[in-house]
């Protein structure tokens, strides 16, 4: 018989930290943001670097939202093996482009191909991430392609540092009630990475930075050049199971266009805690320790915003839309709970004793969405009266 020795391959070399491989979740990170903002420019450097993972880049056949929405998520289309292209490339990734859209056609691509350590996901300029994320974020148990769950890791935005500003300025809703896809998707974001920086003056990045924030004051904002950035930024970042990073008390962007805050600086600086940018705001609340009583409340007005779109002093629907929510709070029997939430689905999860560290004792609750005014602020303050 004809048996060939096999050669022996150097082990790759690793040099990012990515998921912690003893889970059984592949994590997916959904990549979105403005129209030729530099997408499948941080893909191909992904696709190209030598970094040890195989990752899979899903790169840009996933329809608009609409499109999305109207798929029955878990069946893939017939003629969806006819329209897969795959390329294997060195370093171990594989870059697919498939038309049909969902899990099914991912755990497919798992099956077929072998196990990923990531699925990168890149949607089209126009996507809204919050459904393309609920359906991954809603499957997840569901999702059980080799034995493998597939977990929703993160929503990365990627934003141009020379027309974001301007985009989202003009973003805003002509009829009052829609928001803007760019607004939407950096509401959406757990990681913001503003990039074509070379393009743009210091002062600019600075105007543009202060502007997302205001948007979305959760997300941690990374300044690139095509793309260069360590992908622990942007991947295995358990976003939807570990409590908000917040850039928030670490990074303010100034209003003077000259000194982003940052934790280096030497002078204290208060963060903000409204917001609002045409039509859509942000509201971070604190919360202190709380009671059973009030934890149950809690839960009860997120139900009502989120589910009903109002608050409980209210008994009309307001305009109220919630697109993402984040929170990390403890009771005063010392468990810790984390508040994870897009569009109208939210978990609350109880962190295990490991997880713990690092959460300040009073916690923090931040919505982002549209209308989120002083009553809404106020309503939930009392819960904690
Ligand atoms: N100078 C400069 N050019 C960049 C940078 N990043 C991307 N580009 C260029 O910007 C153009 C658009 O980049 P893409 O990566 O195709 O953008 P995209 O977001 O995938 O575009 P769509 O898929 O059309 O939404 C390309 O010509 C890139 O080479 C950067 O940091 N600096």
């Amino acid at each position: 018989m004809d048996e060939e020795i096999p050669e022996l391959i150097p082990a790759p070399e690793l040099v990012a930290p990515v998921a912690p491989s003893h889970t059984k979740h592949v994590p997916l990170t959904i990549i979105c943001g403005f129209l030729g903002a530099g997408k499948s420019t941080l893909l191909k450097r992904i696709l190209t670097e030598r970094h040890g993972y195989r990752i899979a880049v899903i790169m840009n056949e996933f329809g608009d939202t609409a499109d999305i929405e109207a798929k029955a998520i878990n069946v893939a289309s017939p003629d969806a093996e006819q329209s897969e292209e795959f390329l294997e490339l060195a370093n171990g990734c594989l870059c697919c482009s498939i038309k049909d859209t969902g899990i099914a056609a991912i755990e497919k691509l798992m099956q077929r191909k072998g196990a990923f350590d990531h699925i990168l996901l890149e949607t089209t300029g126009l996507a809204d991430p919050g459904p393309i994320a609920s359906i991954f974020w809603q499957n997840e148990e569901f999702a059980t392609g080799l034995g493998r769950d597939i977990a929703l890791d993160g929503v990365v935005c990627v934003v141009d540092a020379v027309f974001g500003k301007r985009q989202m300025e003009e973003d805003h809703s002509t009829d009052g009630v829609n928001i803007g896809e760019s607004l939407r998707q950096i509401a959406g974001a757990d990681v913001i990475l503003l990039n074509k920086v070379d393009l743009v003056t210091p002062g600019d990045l600075n105007l543009t930075e202060e502007l997302i924030y205001q948007v979305n004051p959760a997300a941690p904002v990374h300044r690139t050049i095509k793309g260069d950035i360590d992908l622990k930024h942007i991947m295995g970042i358990s976003a939807y199971t570990l409590p908000p990073t917040t850039g928030t008390a670490l990074k303010i962007p100034s209003t003077d266009n000259q000194h982003v805050h940052s934790e280096e600086c030497d002078h204290s600086h208060d963060p903000p805690t409204h917001y609002e940018v045409r039509g859509i705001s942000s509201l971070q609340v604190s919360c202190p320790v709380l009671s059973q009583t009030q934890f149950d409340r809690l839960d009860e007005w997120i139900r009502l915003v989120l589910w009903e779109n109002r608050i409980p002093e209210k008994p009309t629907e307001l305009e109220l839309k919630i697109l993402r929510c984040k929170g990390a709070f403890t009771l005063d029997t010392g468990a810790t709970f984390v508040l994870q939430g897009v569009q109208s689905m939210y978990e609350i999860t109880q962190l295990e004793g490991g997880e713990v560290m690092g959460i300040p004792e009073s916690g923090k609750i931040v919505l982002i969405g549209k209308g989120l005014n002083n009553d809404v602020r106020q309503s939930l303050e009392s819960i904690f009266q």
